[in-house]
């Protein structure tokens, strides 16, 4: 018999989904946050029919293709508390606010050159009571007078322009971490030919193929690069 799915039958579901997806990776949310970034994902998708902040003809589920997706890269990195994180090219908030909701004592910085996709953001901020995360409108390459631990980018530009915008706004010993799809191959020589000019950033290139985590990772990768 075919019957309408309600609201609260798809909320449960999400939620049943991602709490799997985590348990099964070991990434470890209580109920609160879980809860927290299944509305996240309502939030997107209704600020998304007004600004384009993620694709309109979805083929996949939001919670796994775009929240799981950014949350899986705390299976690779450890986000400590005070820690700086830049999220460059947030776009609807992607990965930093499911990050920030996971991860409350670390701080966020979210940027975008696109004005409407980061008022969106701060308004999805506001609804959700984060207070650990701020969205502000500036290309990346104006932001002067801050450091980060870490930089986060998720499909936003090629391995050596993130390098070139991460160099100057990295600590020393400071992470960028891209979330990435495709062969890589070209990107990272370049990259790596370039890290001269780049205060030697990447001296090394780690790449976590995740396309065994889910069906709709298919040749994705999270890239990891170092000085
Ligand atoms: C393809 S979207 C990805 C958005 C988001 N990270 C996601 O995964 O859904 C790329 C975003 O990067 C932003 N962007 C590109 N170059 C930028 C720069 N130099 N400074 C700030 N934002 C930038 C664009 O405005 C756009 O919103």
């Amino acid at each position: 018999m075919n019957r309408r799915i309600t609201l609260m039958e798809q909320l449960h579901d999400e939620l049943t989904t991602l709490q799997a997806l985590c348990a099964e990776h070991s990434i470890e949310l209580d109920t609160e946050k879980l809860e927290k970034l299944v509305h996240y994902g309502h939030l997107l998708e209704e600020w998304n029919l007004k600004v384009n902040l993620i694709s309109r003809k979805e083929d996949s589920p939001v919670i796994i293709k775009h929240i799981f997706h950014s949350i899986l890269i705390s299976s690779y990195h450890s986000f400590r508390k005070e820690e700086r994180v830049l999220d460059l090219g947030t776009g609807g908030g992607l990965p930093g606010i499911p990050l920030s909701i996971a991860f409350p004592d670390t701080r966020f910085l979210l940027v975008d050159a696109t004005g409407k996709k980061i008022t969106a953001c701060q308004a999805m901020i506001k609804e959700l009571g984060i207070t650990n995360a701020i969205a502000m409108h500036t290309r990346v390459e104006e932001l002067k007078g801050v450091v980060f631990d870490t930089v986060l980018s998720r499909q936003v530009a090629p391995l050596e322009q993130l390098c070139r915008y991460a160099a100057r706004l990295l600590k020393p010993d400071g992470t960028l971490i891209c979330l990435k799809g495709g062969n890589l191959d070209r990107e990272i020589s370049k990259a790596i030919e370039s890290r001269e000019k780049n205060n030697g950033l990447p001296l090394t290139v780690e790449l976590y193929p995740i396309s065994a985590v889910s069906s709709f990772f298919s040749e994705k990768q999270i890239v990891i690069a170092r000085r």
